[in-house]
């Protein structure tokens, strides 16, 4: 449902500066599944998905959804980037954030309040809705900028590197909350990462790429048992495979040559 074919972007194209950050880009989504993209550090996977959200254009290539061509931000998809901090406005309540990208939509107002007041259930801060942002942990914020996202009852949530700024506790919490909400509302999640076991962890495929001028190194199935467990499925020998795999596949592209 989702495909990103033959993706290119070079940043000041036409300048003695240019710089070509995306070579050449094709995978495609299916609906309700959950993909992971990794890669090097630098390696273009901000600029991916942006250009999957429709917020940068490509140089060549396209993104399609539902056969459509993506040429600016679709209704269907919702976008939780890395820095909380940024993305919640601090003069608004918990509850007036997550309501706010809802004024798009002609809801009427006891409909709008019930997507908040469930959102916000959902993810675990029925209690926090009259709060500010600031006055809550990173976890907490991170919480409510996905409560927005899926108040929005988007089909695709592209996730930037989400936990990269909470602790590894919360982090593990956050990974079961998203895996969770997935089973619930039915969304199809494209997560960007730097973190190879959050990566098999949570995929259902792995797309590795190469370094810029990137393209896909390769795509790796991640056919662990569902429902997922942070203790039971990284204990795993499976899961320890598959994670040395896409480390060596990442570090040493021409050392992953053991099928995974
Ligand atoms: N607006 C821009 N203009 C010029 N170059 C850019 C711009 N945005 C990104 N780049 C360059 O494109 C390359 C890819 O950047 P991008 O942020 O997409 O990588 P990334 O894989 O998300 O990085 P990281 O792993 O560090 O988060 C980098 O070399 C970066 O410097």
């Amino acid at each position: 449902m989702l495909r990103v074919e033959g993706l290119r972007k070079v940043y000041q194209e036409g300048t003695k500066r240019a710089f070509e950050a995306v070579a050449d880009i094709t995978f495609t989504v299916e609906q309700r599944e959950l993909v992971c993209i990794v890669g090097p550090s630098g390696a273009g996977k901000t600029t991916l998905l942006k250009m999957m959200a429709g917020l940068l254009p490509p140089t060549a290539g396209g993104v399609y959804l539902d056969g459509e061509v993506v040429d600016g931000p679709p209704e269907k998809m919702a976008l939780v980037f890395q820095d909380y901090s940024r993305s919640l406005y601090p003069w608004m309540t918990v509850e007036e954030n997550v309501a706010f990208p809802l004024k798009h939509r002609k809801l009427e107002k006891s409909e709008s309040a019930e997507l908040v007041r469930d959102t916000l259930q959902s993810v675990g801060l029925a209690g926090a809705g009259k709060k500010y942002p600031w006055q809550l942990s990173g976890g907490m914020q991170q919480r409510v900028a996905i409560a927005r996202a899926l108040a929005y009852q988007p089909e695709i949530l592209l996730m930037d590197e989400p936990f990269a700024s909470v602790d590894a506790q919360t982090r593990a919490d956050l990974e079961d909350l998203v895996l969770e909400l997935r089973g619930r509302y039915g969304v199809t999640v494209v997560f960007v990462t730097h973190d190879i076991d959050e990566s098999v962890y949570l995929s259902d495929r792995v797309v590795v790429l190469s370094p810029s001028p990137t393209r896909v190194q390769e795509i790796v199935d991640v056919p662990l048992p569902r429902p997922r467990d942070q203790v039971a499925t990284k204990e795993l020998a499976d899961f320890a495979h598959l994670r040395a795999y896409v480390w060596r596949s990442i570090k040493r592209p021409e050392a992953a040559d053991v099928p995974a």
